[in-house]
């Protein structure tokens, strides 16, 4: 059989680039065609469809004449494309206006919108916890249906530049499974997200979307006489199904396995991960069912200025008479050691995009002496962005996802140094490939595929992918490392304080409730930071308890606290045995599951916990939190007439307590235990010491009823567990309105549970969260401000 050649084609931000790749993935010839973007509002940026036209005929024809191979030995191409990148089109696929290319922010109020449906299909988006990105599809069609109904109406398809490009090629319009799962809000089990449609009155938008997805490397068709022509191809060659271009990039890089992780650089860094599993989180995008792999979900986080800060050092701060090369800054930056002798930078030049999730947050240097240059700038600021991806990676292990190696492709791997530092922060196996291009490699691999010259990807990546180098990590540097990444995690928190501090009255208002840390599914504040929580990225969450909900109409309930800014809601389970009253059971929580992606925080005040605990998982509970009683009471039982001592009961009940919440956490929900007002805090230290609960709860009220008065001398407790352990979710329940919530926070609570004070609030659900959530902010800022005074006053001591 005579050698067979593919096409992969990758369409990118700012140009289109063909690529002839053989079946071991050698890439022959590459040719790249640019296209222009406009920008006609602050905000907007659009391309014109039939750029990418002409740019894809004149790349691919350039690919093919300088590989010198002949046109009919190849087998197949395949594409993939920038995503989201919107197009409406006619029913002939011809554009109706031009493309809304995917940085496009112009619906950022549509995303509000979207965000305030708390629809189920939303737990793609930091486990329900939002925001939702203005570059995704539905915002910018909701966009179209509000500002430009006639493009709205008349469009017969609005799809990706992707669908656009195998539409002209092929003349089926179809869509990828990889760009509708990842920004359409597509789940392989629940199909299109009708119900979040419904919400918005654009149900009229799953017709104008194609009605085939297809899976990666299947086939969408064949090459129409004209395409044909167009590209100087073979009438009727085999077109493959692509994607969206940093996906396609991870079968490109062999990313195909759980546990496999690709690391795209460039100007910004992008996670992603495969897991065999589905995921959902605080501070995590996706996972995606099947958006690349059939059975596997891909996990995303992302960082939104790296590359692009260590440009804006060479170019804007430094300049170009100043700048050695980047040869020379790697040496230098080399010699000097890990931590840049005290010099702290933060990687938020353009925000963060997970875990934080924070537009706003701004780049810092920390720690400048008279001693630093640029080449501990320059490194400082390495070391910034890999911490950050640490970050991210410590969220998604903290989820469950345990990422075993990195696969880099982009401007990174150009530094030795860089590459290293990212292996011994993170503690991982560095894996470069051998094509550097992998978006392009990824659509050959699924060209080879769909034309059976591999059997599946699998095989493919075996045959096509080959990795050129490992960067091992340096477990001694890891460990040195520790100080300066922790060092690192306080600076979110904290400079958030400041910028808050430089900001006008009405806009620290707004951007309070957003002080998001990645651990919990919750609006967070700075309260928690400030609370003695040591730089830690604790949250502040509001919890509002549905025992004073109308019990008719829980749904609408939970939507509107949601709404209002809530991002748990505490669902009280008591049997009539343990406390006295008899409320709801797991089948509640299963219904409000169905109804909402809200985060569940589940009060089991039971004489018996345990029976419960499967029962809540099949539900969706993401939080179960026991009594201690029980197991005191049975451990006080078991010893009764033995000569156990009180320490020996006391570790017996903290065992078997322990035994539960491992249950609880195999089961993949967080676990805590609970407090009543009469019980002593030790039980409760010591499952915390040994890491075995995710949160304490105290409770301030007697367990039962809603409206009780709140027990203020319960906050001992709170300020013993706050005291050692700075870090410890400590939720307090019963009696929290505007005023006992910052008695709470000034104690150390960080979860406020509230029911009469949100549900019986008369000026509405979101004006009781925002007064608790202020109470929080304000308590928090205080002290912030108080430990900021105590800081500089041991300052101006030293000198
Ligand atoms: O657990 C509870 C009572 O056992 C309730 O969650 C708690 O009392 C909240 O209600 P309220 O805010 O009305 O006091």
């Amino acid at each position: 059989m005579s050698e067979k050649y593919v096409i992969g084609v990758d369409g990118g931000t700012e140009s289109l680039r063909a690529g002839v790749f053989d079946l071991q993935g050698r890439p022959l010839a590459f040719a790249s065609c640019p296209y222009t973007t406009t920008y006609p509002h602050p905000g907007w940026a659009e391309q014109a469809p039939q750029d990418w036209w002409q740019a894809l005929g004149a790349a691919v024809k350039g690919a093919v004449q300088q590989s010198g191979v002949p046109v009919s030995s190849i087998a197949a191409i395949s594409l993939d494309t920038t995503n989201c990148t919107v197009v409406a089109l006619d029913e002939a696929g011809q554009p109706l206006r031009p493309a809304l290319l995917w940085m496009d922010m112009r619906s950022a109020a549509q995303a509000a919108q979207v965000a305030a449906t708390g629809d189920i299909a939303l737990q793609v988006n930091s486990g329900g916890a939002g925001p939702v990105s203005a570059e995704w599809m539905v915002p910018k069609a909701l966009w179209l249906f509000q500002e430009e109904p006639e493009t709205f109406q008349a469009a017969t398809y609005i799809c990706e530049y992707q669908d656009y490009l195998n539409f002209h090629l092929t003349g089926r319009m179809v869509a990828s499974i990889s760009n509708v799962s990842v920004r359409w809000h597509y789940n392989s089990s629940r199909g299109w997200p009708v119900s979040l449609l419904e919400k918005l009155g654009l149900s009229s938008l799953v017709d104008k979307w194609p009605r085939d997805i297809l899976p990666l490397g299947a086939p969408v068709g064949h090459l129409t006489a004209s395409a044909a022509a167009h590209l100087g191809l073979p009438e009727g060659l085999l077109v493959a199904q692509g994607g969206s271009d940093a996906f396609i990039g991870m079968v490109g890089l062999g990313v195909v396995e759980p546990g496999q992780m690709a690391m795209l650089t460039g100007s910004s860094h992008l996670q992603l991960g495969m897991c065999a599993a589905p995921l959902h989180g605080k501070g995590i995008f996706g996972t995606y069912p099947d958006a690349v792999m059939p059975g596997l979900h891909v996990i995303e986080g992302g960082q939104t200025s790296t590359g692009s800060i260590v440009r804006w050092l060479s170019s804007s701060l430094i300049g170009e008479q100043g700048w050695p090369g980047y040869e020379a800054m790697n040496a230098a930056a080399a010699a000097i050691p890990p931590g840049c002798e005290g010099l702290l930078c933060c990687d938020h030049f353009q925000g963060n995009r997970t875990p934080y999730t924070d537009a706003a947050s701004r780049g810092a240097l920390v720690g400048l002496t008279l001693k630093h240059g640029k080449a501990h700038v320059f490194r400082a600021m390495m070391e910034a962005v890999a911490f950050g991806t640490e970050l991210i990676l410590e969220n998604m292990r903290q989820g469950g996802y345990h990422p075993d190696s990195l696969t880099l492709a982009g401007g990174a791997t150009k530094s030795d140094l860089w590459l290293q530092i990212h292996a011994d922060v993170s503690n991982l196996p560095l894996r470069l490939t051998e094509v550097s291009d992998a978006p392009a490699l990824g659509c050959a691999i699924l060209a080879a595929v769909a034309a059976g010259l591999h059997p599946d990807i699998r095989s493919a990546v075996r045959a096509m992918v080959h990795v050129s180098r490992v960067v091992q990590p340096n477990p001694e540097r890891h460990a040195e490392y520790a100080r300066f990444y922790n060092a690192y995690k306080a600076l979110y928190p904290a400079l958030k304080t400041v910028r808050l501090a430089m900001e006008p009255q009405q806009q620290q208002q707004q951007q309070q409730p957003q002080l998001d840390g990645p651990n919990s599914s919750s609006s967070s504040t700075a309260a928690a930071a400030a609370a003695g929580s040591g730089g830690s990225l604790l949250p502040a969450i509001i919890s509002p308890s549905i025992l004073a909900a109308d019990f008719a109409n829980l749904a609408q309930e939970v939507a509107s606290v949601q709404a209002a800014g809530a991002e748990w809601v505490h669902v009280d389970m008591f049997d009539g045995s343990f406390a006295p009253n008899f409320t709801i059971g797991p089948p509640v929580v299963a219904s409000l599951r169905k109804a909402s992606s809200i985060f569940l925080d589940c009060h089991l005040a039971v004489s018996d916990p345990a029976k419960y605990v499967p029962a809540l998982q099949a539900a969706g509970a993401n939080s179960v939190t026991f009594q201690i009683e029980p197991f005191l009471d049975a451990a006080a039982a078991a010893a009764a007439g033995g000569s156990s001592s009180p320490a020996d009961t006391l570790a017996a009940a903290v065992a078997a307590a322990a035994g539960l919440a491992a249950d609880i956490r195999a089961r993949g929900m967080k676990a805590a235990v609970a407090l009543a007002v009469g019980t002593g805090v030790e039980a409760a230290l010591q499952l915390v010491q040994q890491g075995a609960v995710d949160m304490v709860l105290c409770m301030t009220v007697e367990c039962g009823f809603g409206g009780q008065s709140f027990q203020g001398q319960v906050m001992p407790k709170v300020q013993v567990l706050r005291a050692a352990f700075p870090g410890l979710n400590i939720q307090v329940d019963g009696g929290i309105n505007a005023e006992t919530a910052r008695i709470a926070a000034a104690a150390g609570a960080n979860v406020l549970v509230a029911g009469t004070a949100v549900f019986g609030c008369k000026a509405g659900h979101a004006a009781a969260v925002q007064q608790l959530q202020q109470a929080l902010i304000q308590e928090g800022l205080a002290a912030a401000a108080a430990a900021g005074a105590a800081a500089r006053t041991s300052a101006a001591v030293g000198c």
